[in-house]
């Protein structure tokens, strides 16, 4: 952070000297008057009003000038713990303004030490999610715009060693974590452990959530000092804001998306949030909602768009007064879209916690909002218990059967018509599959008990792709599910160091064919990715590798893929890998009972797409003959051995076979010797009647060009109007047309004048009815009408 901004003005030379020390004399009484006041802060009152607080003048300033003037509670209980160098845990309410309780120390701990950009970097404040980092960077440049602090924003992308230049010394005073349990999860351990390796021990450190973590071993790793636990809703009735009202909808897995229709087109005047469970879920109900085009604008976001998109539409949403935003949990925590009517939540949350972050989109400091949970039969009563638990108060409510629409066969005429919308519908099939696989919480989530048939028929699929699990033991997935829910998005967060080692960790276990097959999906559009897809969709996925990677893209993690190849008319089929458990088998295709072609390189991907190369592979083929009653036979067959016998001795048999043979050869020499002079005759016939047809042509030619004429065409002068238009003047300029330029075609009246006309006439009978010329345009057309 940079040093505090130099006051400015001129003072006058004689002067400056002892003005400059006045000013600094005040300077130092206010710091440390300021200081002094700080350490004065009685911690057990109450405060109301950040004007209560010991502030210095810019962060004072910034506060009103951005209108924030009454404190809330756990502003009022955090910040002054904050001013005076504590540990926090902070939890709070979403919405409830946790972002200025650690944005104010920050920046008044820093200026009580009047921190310059020469002692390094000063503070960090961590968040989960780009999107976040951005709200809080802003939050921080508004409220601290009187400071001369500089402040930078890392995000995206890169790894922490490459920020490292612009992380500068890290010579951390305070540490903040913003949505502290979620970034102390499994899903960042290592991004964690690696930045906190390189804070000095020494320092303060402030966590924040609306849903804290309390976990001693979280604490243990960041060294917390006595930490002062400041969570305001401890003794509230619920752990949701008391102006949110809460539902839930059961509906059945294969209407959610009816359901989720019904409401948008229910709901056209409001501004929505659809929560769902992965990237493709969130692609897929954007993309066929959108085709039907429900009056209301739609927007998406999920953690695998490109930044630049991800900020356009946040930034778009924010500004929106009724939009829905269909989104991954992405979302979930922190944002502060302003005046969100509704926050639906179609897939079922992964638990209570990331409910009640969901659910915080609506109803933020002070405002009303609903929200909404669709839970299918099997999950009511686990999610049910769950949210009890938590303090959550949410009541059931019906759909009413008048509203509810089915959009089935728009949807299965959709898929029909456009392959990629059916290939994301597959996707997202597969991506909901595993996400619910993958949950540990097995009261609430039960695949056995989901109707996935049914499922697919909903999304307009022809069949349910069909997925294996890992056979044996899957406890191990089920133990780091959370953490694999976390990795499977960068969708859902933007772990980019932990993505990274993830990806290596991928290619050790990842065969060629599953990289092969990542490759293709790169490109959803990709031309051969359609002709690689089984027209009936068939996917069969069995489990393989250690759960990392990504969205549904990255299915290998406990899904690898099998398909059957359809490649053109080729007749490819493909041998799938050993069996369902091992995905470690390069990918091999039969041709025509060959021997598999195995696809395991770029070079050799590519034939798939050659007809013609794939011949190669096709073997030379059978020659076959057929008999008189239609059977085929091999052009040799063997002779049945007694057959043979019966016929004589062996040698006798072979030399009267080679005498027929020879003699049979004598004859055909002959036949080929007759054809071949009979052809040599008729050709020269040809020839001769060729020669006779040109010399009679040449004759006729001679005696045309003495009787006939050539067709004639009169050159056109555009500078000189016709004698006929006695208005028409002659243009001075002769290369441009005259408007009056016209071809009349009426017949004179007077007989000197008629025997003019006759004359015209015969010589313009040769000519057909001119049009009318105007422009040079006309002119053009009618030049090229003549030359064509
Ligand atoms: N003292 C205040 N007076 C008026 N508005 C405030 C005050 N403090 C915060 N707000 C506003 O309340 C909204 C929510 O604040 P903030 O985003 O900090 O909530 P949060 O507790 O961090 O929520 P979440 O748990 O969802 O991250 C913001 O729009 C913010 O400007």
């Amino acid at each position: 952070m940079a040093p505090p901004r130099k006051s400015g003005g001129k003072a006058p030379k004689t002067n400056h000297g002892s003005e400059k020390n006045l000013k600094r004399k005040r300077g130092e009484d206010s710091l440390s008057s300021l200081i002094q006041r700080v350490e004065d802060l009685d911690l057990k009152g109450s405060l109301k009003n950040f004007a209560d607080l010991p502030l210095s003048d810019p962060t004072a300033r910034g506060l009103t000038a951005s209108h924030y003037k009454t404190m809330t509670d756990i502003q009022s209980r955090a910040i002054s713990h904050g001013l005076k160098g504590r540990d926090i845990l902070g939890a709070a309410k979403t919405g409830s303004g946790k972002t200025l309780a650690f944005i104010v120390p920050v920046l008044e701990n820093l200026y009580r030490r009047q921190w310059t950009e020469y002692d390094g970097l000063g503070a960090l404040i961590l968040s989960p999610t780009r999107e976040l980092a951005i709200q809080i960077f802003e939050v921080l440049r508004k409220v601290g715009r009187y400071h001369g602090f500089s402040a930078g924003l890392v995000i995206g992308g890169r790894s922490l060693r490459e920020e490292q230049d612009r992380l500068g010394r890290m010579n951390i005073l305070l540490l903040v974590m913003d949505e502290a349990d979620r970034i102390l999860d499994m899903g960042f351990q290592h991004s964690v452990d690696a930045i906190i390796d390189h804070l000095p021990k020494e320092r303060q450190t402030m966590l924040f959530s609306a849903t804290q973590t309390k976990k001693v071993s979280d604490l243990a790793r960041l060294s917390l000092q006595e930490p002062e636990y400041v969570a305001v809703h401890e003794a509230a009735a619920s752990a949701t804001p008391t102006t949110l009202q809460q539902h839930y909808v059961v509906t059945p897995l294969p209407q959610k998306i009816d359901t989720l229709w019904s409401f948008i087109r229910s709901n056209l005047k409001s501004k929505t949030v659809v929560f769902l469970s992965s990237g493709k879920q969130v692609r897929f109900v954007y993309e066929s909602l959108r085709h039907l085009q429900p009056g209301i604008p739609l927007m998406h976001l999920h953690g695998r768009q490109k930044q630049g998109g991800r900020l356009d539409i946040t930034t778009k949403f924010s500004q929106s007064q009724h939009a829905v935003l269909f989104a991954t949990d992405v979302v979930a925590r922190g944002l502060d879209f302003p005046a969100v009517d509704w926050v639906i939540q179609m897939d079922c949350p992964e638990d209570a916690d990331t409910y009640i972050h969901r659910v915080g989109r609506t109803a933020r400091y002070e405002r009303v909002g609903r929200a909404v949970l669709f839970l299918d039969p099997s999950e009511e009563k686990g999610m049910l218990q769950r949210l009890e638990q938590k303090k959550v108060p949410i009541e059931r409510i019906n759909i009413k059967a008048n509203k509810q629409q089915s959009i089935k066969n728009q949807l299965q005429n959709m898929c029909f018509k456009d392959p990629e919308l059916k290939y994301l519908g597959q996707k997202a099939f597969i991506s909901y599959v595993k996400s619910i696989y993958v949950q540990k919480d097995k009261d609430v989530f039960n695949l056995k008990d989901l109707p996935l048939e049914e499922f697919a028929g909903s999304l307009g699929l022809p069949g349910a792709p069909r997925i294996k699990f890992i056979k044996g033991d899957d406890t191990k997935e089920r133990k780091n599910a959370s953490w694999k829910m976390a990795s499977m998005s960068s969708d859902e967060d933007d772990s980019d160091v932990e993505n990274k080692k993830d990806k290596k960790d991928d290619q050790q276990v990842r065969t060629r064919y599953d990289r092969m097959f990542e490759r293709r999906n790169q490109d959803v559009l990709a031309e051969h990715y359609h002709k690689l897809i089984n027209d009936d969709g068939t996917i069969v996925a069995t489990g393989a590798g250690n759960g990392a990677g990504e969205d549904a893209d990255e299915d290998a993690d406990f899904l690898s893929v099998k398909r059957r190849f359809v490649a053109g008319d080729a007749g490819l089929d493909q041998v799938n890998s050993d069996s369902d458990s091992d995905a470690s088998v390069a990918k091999k295709v039969a041709i025509d009972g060959q021997e598999p072609l195995v696809i395991d390189s770029k070079r050799r991907e590519k034939l798939l797409k050659s007809k013609k190369k794939l011949l190669k592979f096709k073997g030379k083929g059978t020659k076959l003959v057929y008999d008189d009653d239609g059977n085929a036979h091999e052009m040799y067959e063997m002779e049945d051995e007694e057959d043979f016998k019966a016929r004589g001795d062996a040698k006798a048999q072979r030399e009267k076979f080679l005498e027929g043979e020879t003699e049979r050869t004598r004859q055909a020499d002959l036949e080929d010797k007759e054809v071949a002079r009979d052809k040599r005759r008729e050709k020269k016939e040809k020839r001769k009647a060729r020669e006779r047809a040109l010399a009679e042509e040449e004759a006729d030619e001679e005696r045309g060009a003495q009787g006939f004429q050539l067709p004639y065409i009169e050159p056109m002068d555009l500078g000189t109007p016709p004698p006929s238009d006695p208005e028409s003047e002659p243009e001075k300029d002769t290369r441009r047309p005259s408007k009056k330029v016209r071809v009349s075609f009426a017949e004179p009246e007077s007989s000197e004048e008629e025997s003019a006309y006759k004359r015209d006439k015969t010589k313009k009978s040769k000519k057909k009815a001119e049009p009318q010329i105007e422009t040079l345009g006309d002119l053009e057309a009618l030049a090229s009408g003549l030359l064509g």
